[in-house]
């Protein structure tokens, strides 16, 4: 594949819009060569057939030219049927052939669409979450669905088109020279400057185009923000100051979209006036030769008919530029999002979990920043023994989650390293550390689908599994409660459940995979007091020989935890038991003090 998918760093991201690369644009086309590659049968059929279409189109002329010199001017009936026989012989093969190639030019070009979809979908699911951190979804879902769209039109309408119209235009000129060469080099005269001055429109409307791809993407970005975000919008009366902005994206994205559409018309304007005045050099030069009988009428009306035939093509083939132009764009936008690099990826020589290993965790020397240099995780060394109930606790933006997403590999460490059970988690692969790790977050996100397929997330546990995992957590009840039980639909996002409905789902999807690490972020934080106090008597259970770490707020609800990390600014700052911490009256003391203070 060669909108390859980057194994290096990334390329200055999808952030900053990616620089055009002027000049290089029949490079770019070449890179999909290998996805064309996977139809090699269709499209060198599609290119063979090329050859008696063109000669089907470029004869037609010659034909009538034999018509009118021939059966016409000497009154033979006969031989003129045969001439129009073989004008329609011409005809249905056009139509045949036009027809047959079209359909497998169209067929490669879906398929090499939706080749590109799936790879560049997939590479997307494996980007990292930084690169998600910096690219809005908008802009996203603008090149997985109208640039891969805009490529694929190269394929179905364009780029083998292309092949179809510079035929037609070399055999129209073969059978142009072998006719008369001075009425044909006055037809090429004409094409020459007249390509010059396409290729001119063309290059700027390709500017203009990326610009307009831009603008769209940037009106997708808040199409998807104030879609998500509606309810917010309505709560704050925000409807008026969006729609504003929205009005202005939508007007910078219309100004480029016209300036396209200029250049576009500009280029088939030219060709209808070129079109004409040819037809009318054609006149002037070939009525001049009758005059002096150096040239017949059945030449003149072949002429007159090759001129057409040959600006036809030339104005396809603008067209085809257009849609081709259109194609380099989306090429250059799918091609910045393929070279962002896999930052996260598993060794090439996997190393394994000990298989009796606990689940001991090891933070060695970890340092950790969103933005270089910028620290929010400085100097971490701390080991949880397998087993222990480790609680992390620490004033808002102190790191406790940027922790979780380390051991969890979201984010890679810039110094330092992570071990479980003695082995780094950068030697292991991900699937073996996410299925060593259950985490339980605040927000548990539900894909459409049902109940069951919610808790198993595609993996192949049987529905008795997935109910005996809901019955440890307490959460089956609730879930037989719901109107078809296990089978019970779930929308987008969950937007039919409660967010403590679906939390308990997140309960269940954890038990269900029995890992040895279990990961609770604020994870009871939704829940009412009594399915609270039902879930804590499941978890009870369920931690019993897990290594936990448990993020909260509430801090008398980590009271229990044998030991609790306290962070501040990104470093452990005190460490112990509730009560150890009460006693040395440190950061702990105060900030259970404080919360003691605020229930009474
Ligand atoms: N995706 C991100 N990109 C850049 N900075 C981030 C990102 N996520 C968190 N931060 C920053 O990292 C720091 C630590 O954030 P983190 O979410 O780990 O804190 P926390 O202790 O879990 O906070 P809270 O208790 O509010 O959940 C904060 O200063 C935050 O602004």
């Amino acid at each position: 594949m060669s909108i390859k998918s980057s194994t290096t760093k990334a390329s200055p991201s999808t952030q900053k819009e990616e620089k055009r690369s002027e000049g290089g644009d029949w490079r770019l086309l070449l890179q999909l060569l290998p996805y064309a590659k996977r139809s090699t049968k269709d499209l060198v059929i599609s290119f063979v057939l090329l050859v008696p279409l063109s000669v089907a189109g470029a004869i037609q002329p010659i034909l009538v030219q034999q018509g009118i010199d021939g059966p016409i001017k000497h009154g033979d009936l006969i031989g003129l049927r045969s001439v129009c026989l073989w004008v329609l012989l011409t005809i249905v093969v056009r139509l045949a052939l036009q027809a047959w190639q079209g359909y497998l030019v169209q067929a490669v070009g879906q398929k090499i669409t939706s080749d590109i979809r799936t790879d560049l979908f997939r590479h997307v699911t494996l980007l990292s979450t930084s690169f998600f951190d910096r690219t809005p979804v908008g802009k996203l879902i603008t090149r997985l669905t109208s640039d891969v769209e805009a490529l694929g039109d190269v394929f179905a309408t364009g780029a083998v088109g292309i092949f179809s119209d510079l035929a037609s235009i070399a055999v129209i000129a073969l059978f142009m020279f072998w006719l008369r060469w001075d009425l044909a080099l006055l037809l090429v005269a004409m094409v020459i400057p007249i390509t010059g001055l396409i290729v001119f429109f063309q290059h700027e409307y390709r500017k203009a185009n990326y610009k307009a791809r831009d603008r769209l993407s940037d009106l997708n970005s808040i199409l998807q923000e104030n879609i998500i975000g509606v309810g917010i919008v309505q709560l704050f009366r925000r409807e008026t100051f969006n729609a504003k902005q929205h009005k202005e994206v939508n007007k910078r994205y219309i100004d480029e979209v016209n300036t396209t559409i200029f250049h576009d018309s500009a280029v088939s304007a030219t060709l209808e006036w070129i079109a004409l005045v040819a037809i009318a050099g054609v006149l002037w030069l070939g009525g001049g030769q009758i005059i002096q009988k150096s040239l017949t009428f059945g030449e003149l009306s072949a002429f007159v008919l090759f001129s057409q035939r040959l600006f036809d093509p030339l104005r396809q083939l603008a067209e085809k530029f257009t849609v081709i132009q259109s194609g380099f764009t989306a090429i250059e936008r799918i091609n910045g999002i393929m070279r962002e690099a896999i930052d996260i990826r598993d060794p090439e020589f996997p190393k394994s979990l000990p298989s009796d290993g606990k689940g001991e965790i090891c933070f060695e020397d970890v340092w950790f920043g969103y933005k270089p240099d910028e620290y929010v995780l400085k100097n971490l060394n701390f080991t949880i023994q397998a087993g222990e109930k480790v609680a992390l606790v620490g004033p808002t933006g102190a790191g406790k989650s940027s922790i979780i997403r380390l051991l969890s590999r979201l984010y890679e460490p810039t110094k330092g390293r992570i071990l479980i059970d003695g082995v780094d988690i950068k030697e292991i692969t991900q699937s073996e550390l996410r299925h060593r790790i259950g985490v339980i977050l605040q927000d548990a996100f539900l894909f459409s689908g049902d109940v069951k397929a919610n808790i198993s997330l595609g993996e192949d546990y049987s529905l008795e599994e997935v109910t005996a995992a809901a019955q440890s957590m307490n959460v089956d009840r609730f879930i037989q409660a719901l109107p078809n039980g296990y089978n019970t639909q779930v929308r987008q996002r969950g937007t039919n459940l409660s967010g403590g409905q679906k939390q308990l789902l997140a309960f269940a999807r954890a038990a269900v995979r029995d890992p040895r690490i279990l990961v609770l972020d604020e994870a009871t934080a939704s829940l009412d007091v009594g399915t609270e106090y039902l879930i804590q008597q499941a978890l009870d259970r369920l931690l019993v020989g897990r290594t936990t770490i448990i993020i909260a707020h509430r801090l008398s609800t980590i009271r229990t935890a044998d030991r609790i990390l306290v962070l501040k600014q990104g470093e452990v700052v005190e460490s112990g038991s509730h009560t150890e911490l009460m006693q040395s009256q440190g950061l702990y003391a105060s900030l259970y003090e404080l919360e003691m203070m605020s229930m009474a």
